[in-house]
C-alpha cells in the first residue's frame, strides 16, 4: 500500500467523500481516512435527517435508491399558524447516501481506510506534508483536508477553525411509526418537510417532521446551546427531555412508535466561517460553519463546498502546482461566491430567527403566506431589499440583543 497520495481526505462524511469522487475522477491518487469501521459504518456519524432538493440530488448525481422518500412541499410551523410551499424535495436514508459516496468513489480509484482515527498534522520544517492517525500511523500527501464536521481536529490544529462553543447547536432525532400526519388541528404533512419555530418543544432553535411514507416520519429537534438563546428555556431539561415534551402533548404523537433503536444526534456551529484555508490545506464541509436561515441545507453546502476544494486543489496541483497559502485561498473564494454567498446575512437571518419570541413566530407565518415564492427564496439567499419587508418597528428590540449577541457574546451579559 502507498504512502503517499496527492490528496489526504479526513472524514468519510457527505464533505470528504464527494470530495474524493471529484478527486478521483480527475486521476488523482486520494486516500480518506474514516475514524469508524467499516462494517458498521456509518455509526455515530449516521447523524442526520438527510432533508435535501432536486438541485443537490442533480449537481452530484445521487441516485434515487438512497431516497427513502420523495416529498412535495416544505411546511414551516408556529405554535399557531403555518406556511406551505410547495417544492419537490427527497429524505435520504443517510447511511445508504453516505454508504453510496463511498463506494462511488472507490469506483472511481480513491481509497479508503477505515478504523483510522485522525489525530493531528505532520508539519516538517514549516511545511504541513501529511497525517498522523491511530497511534502512530502516517500518511503523507501533497495536500490534506479536513472534512471530520465539527470535530476538526486538523483545522483546529493549524488555526483554521474557531469554532466557538458559544455558538454550538446540537440536534436528536427518532423515527416513528404511527405519526397522525394529517391531523385536523394541523397542516398536512403528507409527502412533506415540516419545520416548526416554537420555543415550547425546541428554545433557541427549531423542530421537525419529516413524513418518510405511509405513517412513518423523523421526528427531532435542534437549539443552539448557550444562554441568550435559551431565554425562553426550563432550566435543567435537555435536548432528549425537549423532544419527550413535544411527543407527550403534540397530538400528532399519540399513538406514535418509536422505530429504530437509537436516535440520531449531531451539532454544528452557527457562525461565521472565517479562514478556510492556509497552504496545502483545505477545511470543508460542517468543518467551516455554514448555515442556511430558512431550510437548514447542511448536506448541498457540504457538498458544494467539496466540489470547490476539489477544483482548488486540481488547479494547485496541476495547472498553478502552487499549494501556497494564497493559492490554495481560491477556495475561500469560491467557497463565499458559490458555495454560501451572503453568508454574513444569512447567518443574521438565522440568529434573528432564533431570537424572536413564539408570538413573532405566528405573524412570521401570516406575512409568509402574502408573499410570492421568489420572495422566500430571495430571502433565504439573504436579499437585504426581501429581509427588510419582513422586519417590524417592533422588532428593533431582537436586533438590539441581536446585535449584542455578536459584539459581547451571551454569558457576559446575562442580565
Ligand atoms: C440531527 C441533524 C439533522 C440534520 N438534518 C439535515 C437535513 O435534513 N438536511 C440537510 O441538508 N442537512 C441536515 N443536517 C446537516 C448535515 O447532516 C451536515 O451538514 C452534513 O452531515 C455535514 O457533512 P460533513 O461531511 O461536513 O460532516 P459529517 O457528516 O459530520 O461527517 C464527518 C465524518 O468524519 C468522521 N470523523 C470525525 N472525526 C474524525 C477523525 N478524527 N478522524 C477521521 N474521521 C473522523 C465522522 O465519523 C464522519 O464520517 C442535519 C444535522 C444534524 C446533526
Amino acid at each position: 500500500m502507498s504512502n503517499r497520495y496527492d490528496v489526504i481526505i479526513a472524514g468519510a462524511g457527505p464533505a470528504g467523500a464527494q470530495c474524493a469522487r471529484d478527486l478521483a475522477g480527475r486521476g488523482y491518487d486520494v486516500v480518506v481516512l474514516e475514524t469508524e469501521a467499516e462494517d458498521e459504518f456509518p455509526a455515530q456519524s449516521n447523524k442526520s435527517t438527510g432533508g435535501t432538493f432536486a438541485s443537490m440530488m442533480t449537481s452530484f448525481g445521487i441516485p434515487d435508491d438512497v431516497v427513502m422518500h420523495a416529498t412535495g412541499s416544505v411546511v414551516l410551523e408556529s405554535p399557531n399558524e403555518h406556511f406551505i410551499q410547495d417544492q419537490p424535495g427527497f429524505v435520504l436514508d443517510f447511511e445508504a447516501f453516505k454508504k453510496f459516496l463511498v463506494e462511488d468513489g472507490r469506483h472511481k480509484g480513491a481509497e479508503y481506510r477505515f478504523d483510522a482515527r485522525v489525530r493531528d498534522p505532520i508539519v516538517e520544517d514549516g511545511d504541513l506534508v501529511g497525517v498522523r492517525y491511530n497511534r502512530d500511523q502516517e500518511v503523507f500527501g501533497e495536500i490534506v483536508i479536513d472534512a471530520t464536521g465539527p470535530a476538526a481536529p486538523l483545522a483546529k490544529d493549524l488555526g483554521i477553525a474557531n469554532l466557538d462553543r458559544e455558538n454550538h447547536a446540537i440536534g436528536i432525532e427518532y423515527l416513528f411509526e404511527g405519526v397522525d400526519l394529517n391531523h385536523p388541528e394541523f397542516a398536512d404533512l403528507t409527502d412533506a418537510m415540516m419545520l416548526r419555530l416554537d420555543h415550547e418543544y425546541a428554545p433557541g432553535g427549531y423542530s421537525w417532521i419529516f413524513h418518510t411514507g405511509d405513517d412513518t416520519a423523523k421526528v427531532g429537534i435542534c437549539y443552539i446551546q448557550n444562554e441568550r438563546y435559551q431565554e425562553n428555556a426550563i432550566h435543567d431539561r435537555t435536548v432528549d427531555g425537549y423532544l419527550e415534551h413535544w411527543l407527550d402533548t403534540d397530538p400528532r404523537f399519540e399513538n406514535a412508535r418509536q422505530i429504530a433503536e437509537s436516535p440520531v444526534r449531531g451539532s454544528a456551529h452557527v457562525q461565521p466561517p472565517g479562514s478556510m484555508s492556509t497552504d496545502s490545506f483545505m477545511a470543508i464541509g460542517d468543518t467551516v460553519p455554514s448555515v442556511d436561515p430558512v431550510w437548514g441545507e447542511g448536506i448541498y453546502k457540504c457538498m458544494k463546498s467539496a466540489r470547490a476544494a476539489a477544483m482548488t486543489a486540481d488547479r494547485c496541483l496541476t495547472r498553478t502546482k502552487n499549494i501556497s497559502a494564497e493559492e490554495m485561498g481560491v477556495y475561500d473564494d469560491l467557497w463565499n461566491e458559490q458555495v454560501a454567498p451572503r453568508q454574513d446575512r444569512r447567518l443574521m437571518m438565522t440568529r434573528l430567527l432564533y431570537l424572536a419570541p413564539n408570538e413573532r413566530y405566528d405573524r412570521l407565518m401570516q406575512d409568509l403566506n402574502k408573499l410570492s415564492r421568489d420572495t422566500l427564496s430571495d430571502i433565504n439567499d439573504g436579499s437585504k431589499r426581501e429581509i427588510v419587508k419582513l422586519l417590524y418597528p417592533s422588532d428593533i428590540s431582537y436586533l438590539w440583543k441581536y446585535w449584542r449577541e455578536t459584539q459581547f457574546g451571551s454569558v457576559s451579559y446575562s442580565s
